[in-house]
């Protein structure tokens, strides 16, 4: 379901369609900073204060020219906010869970956040499954394998991220809205878009080109 965009600007923002999205995952994986990342391009390293409760940032992307406008919501990983957050869901076109790749915890928690996502999120629901805090590889405790292979299993886009970094961080949001603009009607540049081919080709794209 999208909700169209109206407002005072006539940059082509009003005619947006608005698109749903919403981070989930445990406390301090890094939603907020993953968000803070795609939205202002830095990181604000020190003292980790949760989220409390859900507030969402609206940002537009272009999506072969077209612009594909993101509300992204951010939620208190913190148990207590639960039922909170869950109302949340109904309305949501895509969902980003993340785990830290440095937490077994967070990781192993996966299954149960996607046991409440198909509780409560519409059954098409777009959910991609992100590792961040990638750059912090002397502290791994899952393997990148371990990420896709549960991917797989639920049928849901993968990749490593790094709110630090950048890495990935754009190409995460970007699939989302060109799924998303698909779903609702809006030709792309490449006919046969998959999620799952799209991110694979651009992740090769990059490791490719990283050291050539
Ligand atoms: N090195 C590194 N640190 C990160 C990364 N992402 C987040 N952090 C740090 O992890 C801590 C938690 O990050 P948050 O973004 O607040 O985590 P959250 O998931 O929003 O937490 P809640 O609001 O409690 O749900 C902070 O100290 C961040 O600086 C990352 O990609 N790399």
């Amino acid at each position: 379901m999208e909700t169209p965009v109206t407002g005072p600007r006539g940059d082509g923002y009003n005619e947006a369609l608005l698109h749903k999205t919403i981070l989930v995952g445990d406390s301090g994986v890094g939603k907020t900073s993953l968000l803070v990342q795609f939205d202002q391009g830095k990181f604000i390293p020190g003292s980790f204060s949760a989220t409390v409760g859900i507030g969402f940032t609206n940002k537009v992307v272009a999506v072969d020219g077209v612009k594909v406008k993101l509300q992204i919501w951010d939620t208190a990983g913190q148990e207590r906010f639960r039922s909170v957050t869950h109302a949340y869901y109904r309305d949501a076109q895509a969902l980003l869970l993340l785990y830290d790749i440095t937490s077994k915890m967070s990781f192993d928690n996966i299954r149960a956040w996607l046991t409440e996502i198909h509780e409560y999120a519409q059954k098409d629901v777009v959910i991609m499954l992100l590792g961040n805090k990638a750059d912090v590889s002397s502290e791994r405790a899952v393997r990148t394998e371990e990420g896709a292979s549960l991917a797989r299993e639920y049928g849901v886009p993968f990749m490593e991220t790094s709110a630090k970094t950048g890495m990935n961080v754009e190409l995460a949001f970007l699939a989302i809205a060109k799924e998303l603009k698909q779903r609702a009607g809006q030709p792309l540049d490449e006919p046969h878009f998959q999620i799952h081919q799209y991110i694979e080709a651009q992740k090769k794209k990059s490791s490719c080109c990283a050291f050539s």
